[in-house]
């Protein structure tokens, strides 16, 4: 069918990892479970995976959506003005594209969701800074999950989170508190310029944010609404709606093409 509209596509920023001592090359990764949920939502995630940030101007009018995945690497702390720790493992090539590709996506109208890592790069492109061990800080829990534990422990309901009365993720969870997971060592510490926390951990943590006057979707949470997400009302319908969003973004674009 030549006029049926293609499925939005989704730009997924990849890792870069290390991950055969025999093959000190590297490698461009992208978790499944992202890949995963993206198809599960009837999008079409896309991987460019030697982008760098002077590509953004050329690839950002080809997708529909940006989804910023998790990641076990840290943001580089030398990006909110803080010294990257030794244990830090570190992704540079993908922080050099996502602090650009945040503000680009804002600026585009390009619907955009962070993740966990997602969450912390919209926090620190926008000029915001990171605890960079949450559980070291006085009063605070710890968000980090048990990594010896199977997938399903690591990715269980870990805590609450109180949502802003009237926000989004109130409407997507139906209430004003909901049930998530943790996967994270670094957590908001400075919000970023234009960001509106809406949702809280137990803790104060911020856990989730919006961008405020945003023309298009432009989201961030800590916790991992990809995971069994079909079983999970609240993350099933902040998925659906960052679709909804990417689906809109298309159509759009179709319109103006026209
Ligand atoms: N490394 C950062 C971000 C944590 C994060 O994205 N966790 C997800 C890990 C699992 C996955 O790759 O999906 C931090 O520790 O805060």
């Amino acid at each position: 069918m030549p006029n049926a509209p293609h499925k939005p596509l989704v730009w997924l920023p990849a890792c870069h990892r290390n991950l055969d001592l025999d093959d000190p090359g590297g490698y461009t990764v992208l978790a499944d479970r992202y890949a995963m949920a993206v198809t599960e939502l009837g999008l079409q995630p896309v991987l460019f995976p030697m982008a760098e940030a002077s590509d953004i101007p050329c690839l950002l009018p080809l997708v529909d959506g940006v989804l910023l995945t998790g990641s076990p690497s840290n943001v580089d702390a030398t990006h909110f003005g803080a010294t990257a720790l030794p244990t830090d493992l570190l992704d540079p090539r993908r922080d050099k594209l996502t602090m650009n590709l945040v503000r680009q996506a804002i600026a585009s109208a390009v619907p955009l969701f962070g993740v966990c890592r997602g969450l912390q790069e919209i926090n620190v492109a926008l000029g915001g800074s990171l605890y960079q061990t949450v559980h070291a800080e006085s009063g605070m829990l710890d968000h980090r999950e048990p990594h010896d534990a199977a997938l399903d422990l690591q990715f269980a309901e870990r805590h609450d989170v109180l949502l802003e009365p009237g926000s989004c993720f109130a409407e997507w969870a139906g209430g004003t508190r909901a049930r998530v997971n943790s996967l994270h060592g670094q957590g908001v510490k400075r919000l970023g310029e234009g960001l509106v926390a809406e949702a809280h951990a137990p803790d104060g943590l911020v856990e989730g944010v919006r961008v405020r006057g945003a023309k298009a979707f432009a989201y961030g949470v800590q916790w991992h609404p990809e995971w069994r997400h079909a079983q999970h009302p609240f993350y099933e319908r902040t998925l659906e709606a960052f679709a909804q969003a990417c689906r809109d973004h298309r159509d759009q674009q179709r319109e103006e093409d026209r």
